[in-house]
């Protein structure tokens, strides 16, 4: 369990992260969502004690990370897949690390085997892929069998096969009862992999929920092509429907289920070309959470480009 109470991070008078509070609970995966710049990074560097908080604290399991017998068992993470020297084998710098760490050779190549590395294991790390550095990044964050996990961005430059294999191994770890943190950029890959989800922007939480929770009940708008949207627009134009179009012969009707909408339609010899009930996805509700940081952010550079 990872607990954050008014933690706070100032560079100069810059505030990157603002006297955020949030609790990533053991058996689940938690995604970390936010902008650029919104503080994702800050915030784990500071779970992890790479970054000293301004104000407030943040615990693993109660202490803080600095603190712990043996790190590497306490929590694994992914930070920055580069910070690796490059003339080493994969091999050797996972040696290296369970050799400081107190961790027994055979889960070397355990995690090797684990993160798909056994073919290139002995090739210096400085020829790798940025898919193969961020496998070797998450094989050291599994060095120490650790009971929190914090992935930053772990499926960045990784392909289809391997988003995937990230998504399960995150999946199987928190089905262990083990605490899963991981930032994203991608929405889609949050949704299918994470139980819930924090968002973040400009160093504030914006939300703190259940995905299921965030996408909320589907919109229940269902988008409509036909050959009459006029005629179709005037059969349904009742109090609590309400109808858009954005492109010709596209109606979005709320208000009336798409079963309302096909019985009414076929009643009075409507042709329907589409009927598509639409969810809100994951990616609405945070668009929807972030649009003020988004319009902030093109705000500012419009206007220091128009000072230019
Ligand atoms: N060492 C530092 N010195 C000064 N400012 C910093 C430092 N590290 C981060 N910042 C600033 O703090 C803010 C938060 O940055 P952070 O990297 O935590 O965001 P992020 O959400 O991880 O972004 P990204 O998705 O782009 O990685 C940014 O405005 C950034 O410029």
């Amino acid at each position: 369990m990872i607990e954050a109470r008014g933690l706070t991070k100032r560079y100069g008078d810059r505030v990157a992260v603002d006297d955020i509070s949030f609790t990533v609970r053991p058996g689940a995966v938690t995604g970390f969502l936010g902008p650029n710049g919104a503080g994702k990074s800050t915030t784990m560097r500071m779970i992890l004690g790479l970054a000293r908080p301004s104000a407030g604290t943040v615990t693993i399991d109660g202490r803080r990370f600095v603190d712990g017998p043996s790190p590497l068992t306490q929590a694994g993470a992914l930070l920055d897949a580069k910070g690796v020297h490059p003339g080493r084998s994969a091999y050797h710098h996972l040696a290296a690390l369970a050799a400081t760490h107190g961790i027994p050779k055979r889960r070397i190549l355990e995690v090797i085997d684990l993160t798909g590395l056994s073919a290139v294991a002995d090739r210096r790390v400085g020829g790798f892929s940025l898919g193969m550095g961020q496998r070797l990044g998450i094989a050291a964050a599994l060095l120490g069998d650790p009971q929190v996990l914090i992935l930053d961005e772990p499926v960045n430059g990784l392909d289809p096969e391997g988003v995937r294999w990230v998504r399960t191994l995150a999946r199987h770890y928190a089905g262990e009862g083990r605490t899963v943190f991981l930032s994203s950029h991608l929405m889609s890959e949050v949704a299918l992999t994470a139980d819930h989800v924090i968002v973040i922007g400009r160093g504030r939480i914006l939300a703190d929920a259940s995905v299921a929770e965030l996408v909320g009940d589907p919109k229940e708008a269902t988008r409509v092509r036909t050959t009459r949207p006029a005629d179709l627009a005037a059969l349904l134009g009742r109090d609590g429907v309400s109808i858009s179009s954005e492109a010709p012969g596209v109606l979005e009707i709320t208000g009336a289920d798409a079963a309302t909408i096909a019985a009414e339609a076929a009643s009075a010899g409507i042709v329907l070309l589409e009927l598509t009930p639409l969810a809100s996805t994951l990616e609405d509700a945070y668009l929807a959470l972030t649009r003020d940081e988004v319009e902030y952010r093109s705000d500012a550079r419009m206007a220091e480009e128009a000072t230019r």
